[in-house]
């Protein structure tokens, strides 16, 4: 399972282009091309695209517009799951002990905001009993490894769902807390659940991570909150998830924080920069 899990994960965001045979088979010359059949399939095509110019512009001139509805939606937008105008999602990222999940607790008092943390839905599904992902999960938090995309999408995916279904709002704000950590994940959830608006990015020096996850990790019970998973972490978000934050920064999407200093403190610098972004 594992091994399918992470192999149908790494062919499903290549794009393949249509099939296209290499050697199409040829019509014979100098047959078909002078019979009366072909110049009345040509005059009949002439007549065709005059008509379609004419339509169009018929159309245009009483105010309609000629392409069809389907044809309007972006490649994108047409797959996803939801509508980026009904549901709004901020990614908060940042390293292990970054405080995502504590700034995620005061954004949604203020905002009202969705949180769902992408760690929390894990370790739920590692503990559901007769899940069959549990053990694999496990083992992967704890050597601070990414699971595969796949389980965390549909994860993330059916609690937005349940959560939609539960509220009957016009429009849901989700903050997704802890992911996407790597490549995969992000363009998987863009191009398939819906385009993230925001990504919110908190930086810490390691040495004050280390301090505050030792510190979390003497009443945490989290199989991951000791010495050797932290450092694991640590390199797995250099690795993995810090190329995730580069390409959002890209597209003009990172709104960055420095989560150094009083809970507070770093509340108002994060909300200065969702302010103009949340109605
Ligand atoms: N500004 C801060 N100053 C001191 N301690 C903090 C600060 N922000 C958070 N903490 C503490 O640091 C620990 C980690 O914070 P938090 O759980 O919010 O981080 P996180 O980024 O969600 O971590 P993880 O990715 O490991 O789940 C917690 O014990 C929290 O109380
Ligand atoms: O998208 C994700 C998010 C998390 N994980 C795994 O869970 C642990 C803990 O995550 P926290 O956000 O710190 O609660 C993380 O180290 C990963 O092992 C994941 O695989 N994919």
């Amino acid at each position: 399972m594992l091994q399918h899990l992470c192999d149908s994960g790494s062919s499903s965001i290549v794009r393949r282009p249509y099939s296209v045979s290499a050697n199409p088979p040829k019509p014979p010359k100098g047959k078909l091309s002078n019979s009366p059949g072909v110049i009345l399939l040509g005059l009949l095509g002439i007549g065709g695209i005059a008509f379609l110019s004419f339509t169009q512009v018929v159309g245009r001139r009483q105010g309609q517009s000629v392409v069809p509805d389907a044809e309007k939606k972006p490649y994108r937008q047409a797959q996803t799951a939801f509508s980026p105008e009904e549901v709004t999602v901020i990614f908060v990222l940042g390293g292990p002990g970054a405080g995502k999940g504590t700034q995620c607790a005061k954004l949604v008092d203020k905002y009202n905001f969705v949180h769902l943390s992408a760690g929390d839905l894990l370790r739920a599904e590692q503990d559901r009993e007769g899940s069959e992902y549990g053990q694999m999960i496990k083992d992967y938090i704890k050597e601070g490894n990414i699971v595969p995309m796949e389980v965390t999408i549909k994860l993330l995916e059916n609690a937005m769902k349940e959560s939609i279904k539960k509220d009957e709002k016009q429009e849901s704000r989700f903050l997704i807390d802890g992911f996407p950590r790597k490549m995969d994940q992000a363009v998987k959830f863009d191009d398939s659940v819906v385009p993230a608006k925001k990504v919110l990015f908190l930086t810490c020096p390691e040495s004050t991570l280390l301090e505050r996850l030792l510190e979390r990790g003497k009443t945490s019970g989290r199989a991951d909150d000791n010495e050797e998973s932290i450092k694991k972490r640590f390199k797995t978000f250099i690795d993995t998830s810090m190329p995730v934050v580069d390409e959002y920064r890209k597209q003009g999407k990172v709104i960055e924080v420095e989560s150094v200093g009083k809970i507070d403190d770093i509340f108002e610098k994060i909300c200065a920069g969702l302010d103009p972004v949340i109605s």
